[in-house]
């Protein structure tokens, strides 16, 4: 049957899907695919592996009856209509699990490296201005024993708070649609209501997904409640902050810093003015990207397809509610 990929994914997802016997499109250009473009490629396929930002929506969905099964190479699905999919009887693939720790780090790296100013300093060094060394000039704050906040105690949301409190010894409170007894057992974490996140967080970390309730959730008002000492952090989806609020925020001293792998748009523009600030950091959406992360999820997208060509149940489904 014929897969249609919307962007090229590592050789170990297609090879899964030839050996099954499947025939692969690959779409090679480096640059999205239009709705109409997407809708095209899709008229004959009967399966989806969908790299990107596709909107995935009733129209789209309208448009290509034959597809039986849409495998994500992502664990969010924010671009996804799951309602639409699930009254087309399509089940959705995405891949949890196997990108945790690969997105954990970029957190970590993106905590690090902020309450250090190592970005902005690195581009000082190339721009000739490491002059000599001056005990009191680029200084950054320490981490040890600080509190961690967390936004979506989920998987790598768990994952963060592991490494904090083994490198930091760091605090962790959380706030989550529920409580979880794995994060307040294993990882000593307490429960917090939004205000308090935001008002005892030293670096507050975002991992939920966006959906309607956690679009734009970190605003002017919430900036406004943090420590003027404090690190946001966002590996989640850029639309989680409202980039002009967080800018003002960091501009008025509100809070400290800010260390972003996802903003909105993406691609950043390159005069953005949060990528000329000291004490920002920020990354090309790369929280997944390993080698073997991105191995395993090209691997799980194509064991999605490979059970949804079958008729089987996705080993890693989105939408069960599919199967009745
Ligand atoms: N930067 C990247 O490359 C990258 C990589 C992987 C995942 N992500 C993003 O990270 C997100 C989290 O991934 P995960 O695997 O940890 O998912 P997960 O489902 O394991 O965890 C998400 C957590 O957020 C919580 N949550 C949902 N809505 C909430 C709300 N309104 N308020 C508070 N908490 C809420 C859920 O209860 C859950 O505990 C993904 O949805 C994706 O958008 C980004
Ligand atoms: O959700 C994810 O897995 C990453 O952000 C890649 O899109």
């Amino acid at each position: 049957m014929k897969v249609f990929i919307t962007r090229v994914i590592p050789q170990a997802g297609k090879d899964l899907l030839l050996a099954a016997g499947h025939t692969i499109e690959e779409w090679t250009e480096k640059r999205n695919l239009t709705p109409a473009e997407l809708v095209a490629h899709c008229s004959d396929a009967d399966a989806l592996l969908s790299a990107g930002s596709n909107k995935i929506d009733a129209a789209f969905l309208d448009a290509a009856p034959h597809l039986k099964v849409i495998a994500l190479h992502a664990v969010g699905y924010d671009n996804v209509d799951v309602a639409a999919a699930t009254r087309h009887g399509i089940p959705i693939g995405n891949t949890p699990g196997v990108l945790t720790n690969a997105t954990a780090d970029t957190a970590f790296l993106l905590m690090l490296a902020t309450s250090r100013k190592a970005f902005y300093l690195h581009k000082r060094i190339i721009r000739g201005e490491w002059n000599f060394f001056e005990p009191t000039a680029n200084l950054g704050i320490s981490l040890d024993g600080k509190t961690l906040g967390i936004f979506g105690m989920g998987s790598i949301g768990q994952n963060m708070a592991r490494r904090c409190k083994a490198a930091y010894g760091m605090q962790v409170i959380y706030h989550n649609r529920r409580r979880d007894d794995t994060a307040e057992k294993e990882l000593g974490a307490t429960y917090v209501d939004f205000n308090t996140l935001l008002q005892q967080s030293d670096v507050l970390s975002v991992h939920a997904p966006l959906t309607p309730e956690t679009q734009g959730k970190f605003n002017a008002a919430a900036f406004a409640q943090m420590k003027p000492s404090a690190i946001f952090v966002n590996t989640a989806r850029g639309s989680l902050h409202n980039e002009s609020d967080l800018i003002a925020a960091l501009e008025g001293g509100q809070i400290w810093g800010a260390g972003l792998d996802v903003t909105n748009p993406e691609p950043m523009h390159p005069d953005n003015v949060l990528l000329q600030m000291p004490n920002v950091c920020v990354l090309p959406h790369i929280g997944s990207a390993t080698q073997e992360t991105r191995d395993a999820m090209a691997v799980l997208a194509a064991q999605n397809i490979i059970a949804g060509l079958k008729g089987e149940r996705l080993p890693a489904v989105v939408n069960p509610e599919v199967y009745g």
